[in-house]
């Protein structure tokens, strides 16, 4: 049946969910998109034969909806608690608030600035915080708020509180670690779940912990790399989301690998929140699935 072309454009809306794989959860799920008329433009699917979970993501329409949206949300929550169903609705609209941490290097903070700023980012960037000045003023010229929480041996836990205060104050959907060089509290890792991302300086799994580089240099690598992962209570370990590697020879020293650090850094991060924002990365166990 042609649709007519609506007066307005379309409002788009993104669904995605996780649930045990079995025959029907297709069938199921866009049985219910179709009896509500969802218009779906992009759908994209993923079976694990390891742990017997289906992935999916699909952005669908309101230009044949013939129920309320609200009619449709409750529908899908009633079919996600019989197929224990974990999913995340949203109107593609809304975009996701992310507060960027920092501590003295700039590359991937600037960045996110500059992406964000060109709209090249779908999320709205509401602040910055940091344990140093050092980027207050890039901050600024860019017309955010930068929020400066100091650290020293003790004053962790009190600093900690105050990050996870503007995280619950500004109604922070997504924090990302930019260089962040304070390592986050257990307790603070299960608060922001799937919401927490960090860029580490190598190609995990190698050279986890401070001066990969170092490492690295002394293990003789002829490739570096980044890797933006979820940031979990085990240092390095988090679920991967996105990695850029740099081929490099003999000749390069450490303080080169740095500076060709930056670039594949900031790329490598600027991947992932991409990815986190547009609803395309579903946790699988210690893994992701990249929809
Ligand atoms: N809970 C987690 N917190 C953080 C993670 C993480 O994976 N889980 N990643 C780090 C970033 N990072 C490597 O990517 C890293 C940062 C800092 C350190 C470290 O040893 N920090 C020292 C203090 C350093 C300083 O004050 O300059 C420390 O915190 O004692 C290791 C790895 C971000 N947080």
């Amino acid at each position: 049946m042609a649709v007519a072309a609506p007066e307005s454009p379309p409002r788009a809306y993104v669904l995605s969910f996780r649930c045990p794989d079995r025959l029907g959860v297709v069938a199921r799920y866009s049985g219910l998109m179709y009896d509500c008329g969802a218009y779906i433009t992009e759908v994209s699917n993923y079976s694990d034969p390891v742990t017997a979970m289906f992935f999916l993501r699909c952005v669908f329409d309101d230009r044949a909806m013939t129920v309320p949206y609200a009619e449709l949300a409750r529908r899908l929550e009633a079919l996600a608690s019989t197929m224990a169903m974990d999913y995340t609705l949203r109107p593609v609209s809304e975009r996701p608030r992310v507060l960027v941490a920092v501590s003295r290097y700039d590359h991937c903070l600037s960045a996110l600035l500059t992406k964000w700023k060109a709209g090249a980012l779908p999320a709205d960037i509401v602040a910055v915080v940091s344990n140093h000045e050092d980027c207050r003023r890039l901050v600024e010229f860019h017309g955010l708020p930068y929020h400066h929480l100091p650290v020293s041996a003790d004053n962790k836990r009190e600093q900690e509180a105050q990050l996870h205060a503007l995280v619950e104050g500004q109604r922070v959907d997504l924090l990302v670690l930019a260089r962040y060089m304070q390592i986050l509290s257990d307790d603070l890792c299960r608060r922001l779940e799937g919401r927490a991302i960090n860029i580490h300086h190598s190609f995990l799994p190698g050279f986890k912990g401070a001066r990969p580089y170092h490492q690295a240099y002394e293990r003789g690598v002829k490739v570096i790399g980044a890797t933006a992962h979820y940031v979990t209570s085990d240092l390095d370990e988090g679920p991967i989301i996105a990695q850029e590697v740099r081929p490099i020879d003999h000749q390069v020293s450490v303080q080169q690998m740095v500076l060709y650090g930056h670039d594949i850094e900031a790329t490598a991060l600027a991947q992932a929140v991409r990815l986190h924002c547009e609803q395309r990365v579903i946790l699988n166990g210690q893994r992701t699935v990249i929809l």
